[in-house]
């Protein structure tokens, strides 16, 4: 898998977030995406999940031919603090739910997820009852168990603490392998282990 970004820029209104952007990003790679609040961490990751499109410039998805932007959301899985779980589910539910649009990663099922997730006492409690770090890492699951070829994590470990950062650190080591990884992030916890680091402040 290869996305190739061709001097993008993206603005909302007058105001530019990032422009002149060239880079490839391709799969068995971990990219962090890096930049204070309100730099435009989670608005280039839009444009790289094909959710938001360029104002100038040119993004092209590949798999040995080109993928068409309306198809790529079938090679994605993201987490992210904008998406939501479904709070009326429980989360024997949602992983259910989940998994009727995507492949569970080789080696998972929704038994094996649960227990990954640690929360085998919970399967049963709705996602409205969860903590925030309890949903935290239900989202992490569902993405990184997923067998799609492109993970995005948008501020992994918010809501996390020390445990949970350290359970994702192990879910990284264990799901990202072959795959093309993509973090959006400030923390260095998060992104150590990605071998290459874009700046947003470097595109301004
Ligand atoms: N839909 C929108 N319309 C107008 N401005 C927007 C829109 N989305 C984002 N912005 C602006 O773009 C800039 C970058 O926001 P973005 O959420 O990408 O930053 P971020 O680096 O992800 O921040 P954080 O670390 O706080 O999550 C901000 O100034 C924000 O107000």
């Amino acid at each position: 898998m290869k996305i190739a970004l061709n001097n993008v820029g993206r603005r909302f209104n007058k105001e530019w977030i990032f422009r002149n952007l060239s880079a490839g990003f391709t799969s068995g790679n971990s990219y962090a995406v890096l930049g204070p609040n309100g730099s435009g961490k989670s608005t280039l990751l839009s444009v790289l999940t094909g959710s938001l499109a360029p104002s100038e410039g040119q993004i092209i998805f590949s798999d040995e031919k080109e993928i068409p932007v309306e198809d790529i959301y079938q090679y994605i899985s993201l987490a992210a603090p904008y998406l939501e779980l479904v709070e009326t589910f429980t989360l024997k539910e949602i992983v259910n739910f989940h998994f009727k649009f995507k492949n569970f990663a080789v080696g998972v099922d929704a038994k094996s997820l649960i227990s990954i997730l640690g929360l085998e006492k919970s399967a049963n409690k709705e996602i409205k009852y969860f903590s925030s770090g309890m949903k935290q890492r239900t989202k992490l699951a569902l993405a990184c168990c997923s067998d799609s070829p492109i993970l995005f994590l948008d501020e992994p470990t918010s809501n996390l603490d020390v445990q949970g950062i350290n359970w994702y650190r192990e879910l990284i080591e264990n799901f990202t392998k072959d795959r093309l990884t993509i973090i959006g992030s400030n923390q260095i916890q998060e992104y150590d282990f990605c071998n290459e680091h874009i700046q947003i402040a470097d595109y301004k």
